[in-house]
């Protein structure tokens, strides 16, 4: 099962190896503002399904908003250093 940071080590991979057909880097390159309206929609994904549909598909989508915020971070420069720094 992969982690936050499994997820992020290979997101950081993408983003300097630029492989064909990356999501990933398709998101960079459309930059912070694009990347910024994925957040707040999957963001309302999240809380939608939190209130009509199963835990399940709750799940699924936090898992998206999490990718999300991960290619923000990228984006951004920023690592899971600097965000747990806070938690
Ligand atoms: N975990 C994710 C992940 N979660 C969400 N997403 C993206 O977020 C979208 C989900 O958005 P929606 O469900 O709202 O679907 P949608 O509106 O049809 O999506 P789009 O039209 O905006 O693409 C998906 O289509 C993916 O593009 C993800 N894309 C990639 N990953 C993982 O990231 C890694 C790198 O992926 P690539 O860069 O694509 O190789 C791989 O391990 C992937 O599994």
């Amino acid at each position: 099962m992969k982690s936050f940071d499994d997820l992020f080590v290979e997101l950081e991979d993408k983003a300097r190896t630029r492989p064909e057909g990356s999501g990933t880097v398709r998101q960079l390159d459309a930059g912070v503002h694009a990347i910024g309206k994925k957040i707040v929609e999957e963001a309302a994904e999240v809380w939608m399904a939190a209130e009509y549909q199963s835990d399940a598909e709750t799940a699924e989508e936090i898992s998206q908003l999490i990718y999300h915020l991960q290619v923000l971070m990228l984006a951004k420069g920023l690592t899971p250093a600097d965000v747990y720094r806070h938690l």
